[in-house]
Protein backbone atom coordinates (compact mmCIF):
# COMPACT_ATOMS: atom_id res chain seq x y z
CA UNK A 1 0.00 0.00 0.00
CA UNK A 2 1.52 3.64 -0.82
CA UNK A 3 0.99 6.08 1.37
CA UNK A 4 1.54 9.54 1.90
CA UNK A 5 2.32 10.96 4.90
CA UNK A 6 3.02 14.55 7.48
CA UNK A 7 4.79 14.31 10.75
CA UNK A 8 4.80 16.93 13.43
CA UNK A 9 2.50 19.21 11.91
CA UNK A 10 2.71 21.76 14.54
CA UNK A 11 -0.49 23.55 16.19
CA UNK A 12 -1.06 26.16 18.77
CA UNK A 13 -4.57 25.00 19.93
CA UNK A 14 -6.52 25.33 23.10
CA UNK A 15 -6.88 21.98 24.14
CA UNK A 16 -7.48 20.30 27.36
CA UNK A 17 -9.54 19.23 30.01
CA UNK A 18 -8.96 21.61 33.10
CA UNK A 19 -9.79 24.96 33.13
CA UNK A 20 -7.07 26.30 33.19
CA UNK A 21 -5.76 24.84 29.61
CA UNK A 22 -8.88 26.76 27.92
CA UNK A 23 -7.14 30.26 28.65
CA UNK A 24 -3.99 29.08 27.32
CA UNK A 25 -2.54 27.61 23.73
CA UNK A 26 -0.57 24.62 23.69
CA UNK A 27 1.33 22.90 21.28
CA UNK A 28 -0.17 19.96 19.48
CA UNK A 29 2.34 17.56 16.97
CA UNK A 30 0.59 15.76 14.92
CA UNK A 31 1.31 12.90 12.43
CA UNK A 32 -0.43 11.28 9.38
CA UNK A 33 -0.14 8.34 7.47
CA UNK A 34 -2.91 8.27 4.88
CA UNK A 35 -3.25 5.42 2.01
CA UNK A 36 -2.96 6.58 -1.69
CA UNK A 37 -2.24 5.44 -5.05
CA UNK A 38 1.03 7.22 -6.06
CA UNK A 39 1.32 5.80 -9.29
CA UNK A 40 -0.76 7.67 -11.32
CA UNK A 41 0.71 10.91 -9.78
CA UNK A 42 3.86 9.80 -10.20
CA UNK A 43 3.16 8.33 -14.00
CA UNK A 44 1.63 11.57 -14.75
CA UNK A 45 4.01 14.26 -12.49
CA UNK A 46 0.97 15.75 -12.28
CA UNK A 47 -0.87 17.22 -8.41
CA UNK A 48 -3.61 17.36 -9.23
CA UNK A 49 -3.45 13.51 -8.75
CA UNK A 50 -1.77 13.09 -5.96
CA UNK A 51 -2.60 13.86 -2.21
CA UNK A 52 -1.36 17.15 -1.84
CA UNK A 53 0.27 17.33 1.48
CA UNK A 54 0.31 20.60 1.51
CA UNK A 55 -3.81 21.07 1.28
CA UNK A 56 -4.10 18.50 4.23
CA UNK A 57 -1.91 20.44 6.12
CA UNK A 58 -3.98 23.31 6.23
CA UNK A 59 -7.06 21.91 6.09
CA UNK A 60 -5.94 20.00 9.58
CA UNK A 61 -4.04 22.92 10.57
CA UNK A 62 -7.43 25.42 10.62
CA UNK A 63 -9.66 22.12 12.26
CA UNK A 64 -7.76 22.14 15.45
CA UNK A 65 -7.01 26.15 15.66
CA UNK A 66 -10.16 26.55 14.98
CA UNK A 67 -12.18 25.55 17.91
CA UNK A 68 -11.26 24.49 21.48
CA UNK A 69 -11.73 20.83 22.44
CA UNK A 70 -11.07 19.06 25.62
CA UNK A 71 -9.33 15.28 24.97
CA UNK A 72 -6.81 14.53 22.21
CA UNK A 73 -9.15 11.58 21.40
CA UNK A 74 -11.43 14.18 20.08
CA UNK A 75 -8.76 16.02 18.16
CA UNK A 76 -8.20 12.46 16.52
CA UNK A 77 -11.50 11.72 15.75
CA UNK A 78 -12.43 14.75 13.87
CA UNK A 79 -8.63 15.11 12.16
CA UNK A 80 -9.60 11.00 10.70
CA UNK A 81 -13.06 12.43 10.06
CA UNK A 82 -12.18 15.44 8.05
CA UNK A 83 -9.27 13.50 5.55
CA UNK A 84 -11.39 10.44 4.81
CA UNK A 85 -14.51 12.62 3.82
CA UNK A 86 -12.45 16.15 2.26
CA UNK A 87 -9.92 14.58 0.73
CA UNK A 88 -11.55 10.74 -0.15
CA UNK A 89 -8.52 9.17 1.94
CA UNK A 90 -9.36 5.10 2.32
CA UNK A 91 -7.73 4.69 5.23
CA UNK A 92 -5.70 7.27 7.70
CA UNK A 93 -3.66 6.47 10.40
CA UNK A 94 -3.43 9.84 13.35
CA UNK A 95 -1.31 10.62 16.23
CA UNK A 96 -1.56 13.17 18.19
CA UNK A 97 0.96 14.44 20.56
CA UNK A 98 0.76 16.40 23.11
CA UNK A 99 4.23 16.99 24.65
CA UNK A 100 4.91 19.10 27.71
CA UNK A 101 1.19 17.96 28.91
CA UNK A 102 3.02 15.55 31.60
CA UNK A 103 6.40 16.89 33.46
CA UNK A 104 8.01 13.72 33.62
CA UNK A 105 7.32 12.59 30.71
CA UNK A 106 8.68 13.82 27.20
CA UNK A 107 5.27 12.84 25.09
CA UNK A 108 1.79 11.97 25.72
CA UNK A 109 -1.04 11.53 23.31
CA UNK A 110 -3.06 9.03 20.91
CA UNK A 111 -2.84 7.04 18.14
CA UNK A 112 -5.77 5.59 15.99
CA UNK A 113 -6.88 4.56 12.32
CA UNK A 114 -9.45 4.78 10.70
CA UNK A 115 -11.31 3.41 7.67
CA UNK A 116 -13.91 4.48 4.38
CA UNK A 117 -17.22 2.34 5.16
CA UNK A 118 -16.61 -0.05 2.38
CA UNK A 119 -12.20 0.27 2.33
CA UNK A 120 -11.50 -3.40 2.09
CA UNK A 121 -14.60 -5.06 1.70
N1 LIG B 1 -6.26 10.00 27.34
C1 LIG B 1 -6.17 11.31 27.73
N2 LIG B 1 -5.74 11.61 28.96
C2 LIG B 1 -5.67 12.89 29.34
C3 LIG B 1 -6.02 13.92 28.45
C4 LIG B 1 -6.46 13.58 27.16
O1 LIG B 1 -6.79 14.44 26.31
N3 LIG B 1 -6.52 12.26 26.83
N4 LIG B 1 -5.90 15.23 28.86
C5 LIG B 1 -5.47 15.55 30.06
C6 LIG B 1 -5.26 16.95 30.45
O2 LIG B 1 -5.86 17.85 29.58
C7 LIG B 1 -3.74 17.11 30.51
O3 LIG B 1 -3.17 17.14 29.21
C8 LIG B 1 -3.31 18.29 31.31
O4 LIG B 1 -2.02 18.11 31.78
C9 LIG B 1 -5.13 14.54 31.08
N5 LIG B 1 -5.24 13.20 30.58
Amino acid sequence: MDKVFIKDLTVLATIGAYEWEKEIKQKLLIDLEMAWDNKPAAQSDDLSLALDYASVSQAVSDLVTGQAHELVETVAEKVANLVIQQFSVPWIKVTINKPGAVPFASNVGVQIQREQKDYLS
